[in-house]
């Protein structure tokens, strides 16, 4: 009997004990050969050997039982090690995301003028005339109200073509003095290397009581903020055109990837130009009932700011989502 119960103890396996088990008690294992013998015997030897039969065989019962269970725990436990989850591993395969360089660009640009102490203001991205165009000093035939230059709705609203209806809105709004900028999406109908039908924008607006506010003013915030976003630059305004603004100007940097020495970026002239600006036109006032008051406002394309602070050539290639370039703006 030592011998069975050392092989019961030395199991490793449920598959070994399954068989020890049939071993035992199957059709021809030891206890169905045990029962023959009790057949053959008689009176109390019968008694006897029965008695010891059945408490040999509760004993292998348990026994086999109880290795059963143990058995049971070890694999239970080999499972659990196996699909537990080790939460403080540390994940090497963050997939953070992260700014679209627009967007992030969009945010210093903001940075700037909040910290100058301009407001932010919003508006509508669906426009009508008079906000987009007439209160501009952009009459009814001015050639940029054309079809090819902006998206119509049947009902002559469009998608706005600047941010300045949002600059018209907030003099509509409240009274001088004002100090704003307003960023967002605009669209017009153009397409290549330079131009997409979406873009963004950003116009600033300062308005206060006249002779408070003057061209002098506009040298030194768009200097000081061309400065912040392109570092150590020359700044040059040019003489320009804007319908809503006189006298107008242009603001050039001096070119960030040749100095100033002349390259293909710059066409080499030296110069980058990258924004519009000027003395908000008397009639801009009129339309919005303004008197006694004196402005400057500018405007700048947010895509033309990074595509030079991120070399980025094709404008379209900011549009197509493509990883290969996002990736690099982690
Ligand atoms: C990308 N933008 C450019 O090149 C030029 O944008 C400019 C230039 C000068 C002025 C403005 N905005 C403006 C707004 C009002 Cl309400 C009144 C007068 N002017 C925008």
């Amino acid at each position: 009997m030592k011998d069975i119960e050392n092989a019961i103890a030395s199991c490793t396996s449920l598959v070994e004990l399954e068989k020890l088990r049939v071993s035992l008690f199957g059709k021809k294992g030891h206890f169905a050969a045990q029962f023959e013998k009790l057949k053959k015997l008689e009176g109390d030897a019968k008694k006897e050997f029965a008695q010891n039969l059945n408490i040999t065989k509760e004993n292998f019962l348990e026994l086999l039982n109880q290795k059963k269970s143990a058995l049971d725990a070890v694999m239970i436990e080999a499972q659990m090690r196996k699909s537990s989850v080790d939460v403080t591993l540390f994940n090497q395969e963050s997939s953070a995301g992260a700014l679209h360089p627009v967007m992030d660009t969009m945010d210093k640009i903001i940075e700037y003028f909040v910290s100058m102490n301009f407001s932010i203001e919003e508006g509508p991205l669906v426009e009508d005339d008079f906000h987009n165009f007439e209160a501009l000093n952009l009459p009814k035939y001015h050639p940029a109200r054309d079809m090819q230059d902006t998206f119509y709705f049947k009902d002559s609203m469009l998608l706005r073509t600047h941010t300045s209806p949002v600059q018209i809105r907030t003099m509509l709004k409240q009274s001088a003095p004002i100090r704003m900028i307003c960023p967002g999406a605009v669209f017009r109908r153009d397409f290549d290397i330079t131009h997409t039908p979406m873009f963004h924008q950003v116009e600033g607006l300062v308005v206060d009581k006249t002779g408070k506010v003057s061209f002098a003013n506009l040298k030194f915030i768009l200097e000081d903020f061309l400065k912040y976003m392109f570092g150590d630059v020359k700044v040059r305004f040019r003489p320009s055109f804007f319908p809503f603004t006189e006298p107008s100007a242009e603001a050039d940097i001096s070119c960030i990837f040749c100095k100033g020495e002349g390259c293909r970026v710059c066409s080499h002239t030296g110069w980058l130009e990258v924004l519009g600006c000027g003395v908000v036109d008397s009639n801009v006032f009129k339309a919005v009932g303004y008197k006694d008051v004196s402005g400057y406002a500018f405007g700048l394309g947010v895509e033309r700011f990074a595509m030079l602070l991120h070399q980025i050539p094709d404008l379209r290639s900011l549009f197509e989502g493509d990883l290969r370039l996002l990736e690099q703006f982690r």
